[in-house]
């Protein structure tokens, strides 16, 4: 198996991240346990953002946090120079207490409360992409009464079926975001906006979907923008100075997955844009894109322990271990593959197959299917690899399982960024009827 990033077998036959020996790790913290190789993390940020400097693009990176929201990812994402994109209340809130500069946060949603509008407009924040006729109605109400003006982004949808799960399509036509391209909705939105005095339109926004291998889809959605950008200069006489192409690029999870390297997503991305800006004679915009998974994917990993087996005569092994669908719901909602290894056995060859189950009431809780394995046993430290995204944000309390901790890995330093739950946490907001309950 191939490792990501810094990861690498050491000379006690472990599995080392960042430097560090997973299974002092696993020791030290307790598991489950979320691991981060922050060097590749870096790495990541650095390859997206050097390909526009060589390019000479002005752009953004933004970071779309939702992949993995916590005050010390938003401060890495502030070293790296990377802006934010934030997609609620609470990821906001995390940014501003990470001191994320508020001037590069891009707040994201299908549903923004007045509240959390009143938030961005409130601390500043860059931009708001704009994703109904609801929004904008309670924007230009807030920036009215605030007196002030708000730079945004209208959230477009192309009419792309990009290819991916069904559950992380985003940019086809029957879709929760955004105003369609083609039905009018989104010329009736770009009116009312240049209208409002209280709405600056930088531009637009479109993202077609997640964990995408190919550039097409991008290629697509760049061209039917600028066909309505070309349209819009014609009969609003509207520039748009920014095109916002969103997140969405593939990692590799397994064998299987054969993405392209970040740097071609965005080469092709950038010789489209020029491509078209060039055809219909306009101002070359700037470009920003949003990596969520991209970033931060394969730079997880989640140690757990092995607990106990179950032996299915002729059908299958399980093994189960200490977390499952509340630390990594992604198999379970997407059938999502993951590659695993025994970590205080790393060089041992696989000697059986085996199903890894999670630990919840659920017969759905699988979290790898048939997984080659040295012969495993109890206290044995299972890596799950490229457990980055989506693992921790999503993570929840079912079962009354208390999150785990996070820690991040560099330059053979280990630093917890997260503290496990505790039991006391898993009740901290419940109010009880009476004094506890007599026996
Ligand atoms: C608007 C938007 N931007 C960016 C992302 C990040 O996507 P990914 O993690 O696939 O890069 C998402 C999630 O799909 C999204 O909805
Ligand atoms: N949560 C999803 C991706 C959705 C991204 C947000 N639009 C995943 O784990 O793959």
């Amino acid at each position: 198996m191939e490792f990501h990033g810094t990861a690498k077998t050491n000379r006690l036959g472990h599995l080392e991240i960042g430097g560090v020996d997973t299974v002092q790790l696993a020791e030290k913290y307790g598991t489950p346990l979320y691991v981060y190789d922050v060097a590749l993390i870096r790495e990541r940020a650095k390859a997206f953002k050097r390909t526009f400097e060589k390019a000479g693009i002005t752009a953004q990176v933004a970071y779309a946090s939702k992949a993995f929201s916590t005050v010390a990812m938003v401060q890495l994402a502030a070293e790296e120079e990377l802006s934010l994109d934030v997609v609620s209340g609470g990821e906001l809130y995390t940014a501003l207490a990470a001191g994320f500069p508020t001037e590069k946060i891009h707040f994201h949603g299908n549903n923004k409360s007045y509240e959390e509008l009143v938030m961005a407009i409130e601390h500043n924040i860059g931009c708001v992409v704009v994703d109904n006729f609801h929004e904008l109605d309670m924007l230009m109400d807030i920036c009215k009464e605030k007196n002030t003006v708000i730079k945004v982004l209208l959230r477009v949808t192309p009419g792309i079926e990009a290819h991916t799960h069904d559950y992380i399509l985003t940019g086809q036509e029957d879709s929760k975001f955004g105003f369609d391209l083609q039905n009018g909705q989104a010329d009736e939105a770009m009116r009312k906006s240049i209208e409002a005095k209280q709405i600056d339109v930088l531009g637009l926004h479109c993202h077609i979907g997640s964990q995408i291998f190919e550039t097409t889809g991008f290629i697509l959605a760049a061209q039917k923008i600028f066909e309505k950008l070309h349209q819009w200069k014609k009969e609003m006489s509207f520039e748009s100075t920014v095109l916002n192409l969103g997140g969405g690029f593939g990692i590799r999870y397994t064998n299987e997955d054969d993405p392209i390297p970040a740097a071609q997503y965005v080469e092709e991305i950038i010789a489209e844009v020029k491509k078209q800006a060039s055809q219909y004679s306009m101002k070359m915009p700037e470009i920003w894109i949003e990596p969520g998974r991209s970033l931060v994917g394969d730079a997880g990993t989640t140690l757990y322990r092995i607990g106990s087996r179950k032996d299915v005569p002729n059908v299958r092994q399980y093994v189960a271990v200490d977390g499952g669908m509340s630390d990594n719901i992604r198999p379970a909602l997407y059938q999502a593959k993951y590659e695993a290894i025994l970590a205080n056995r790393a060089m041992d060859k696989p000697e059986e197959t085996v199903s890894i189950a999670g630990k919840c009431c659920e017969s759905g809780d699988m979290l790898i299917w048939d997984l080659p394995l040295p012969k495993s046993g109890d206290q044995d430290i299972l890596a799950v690899f490229c457990t980055g995204a989506y693992g921790y944000s999503m993570a929840n309390n079912y079962n009354r399982l208390p999150r785990p901790a996070v820690v991040f890995l560099e330059e053979s330093k280990d630093t917890l960024v997260v503290r496990r739950e505790t039991y006391e946490d898993m009740v901290k907001l419940d109010l009880p009827l009476k004094e506890k309950v007599k026996s």
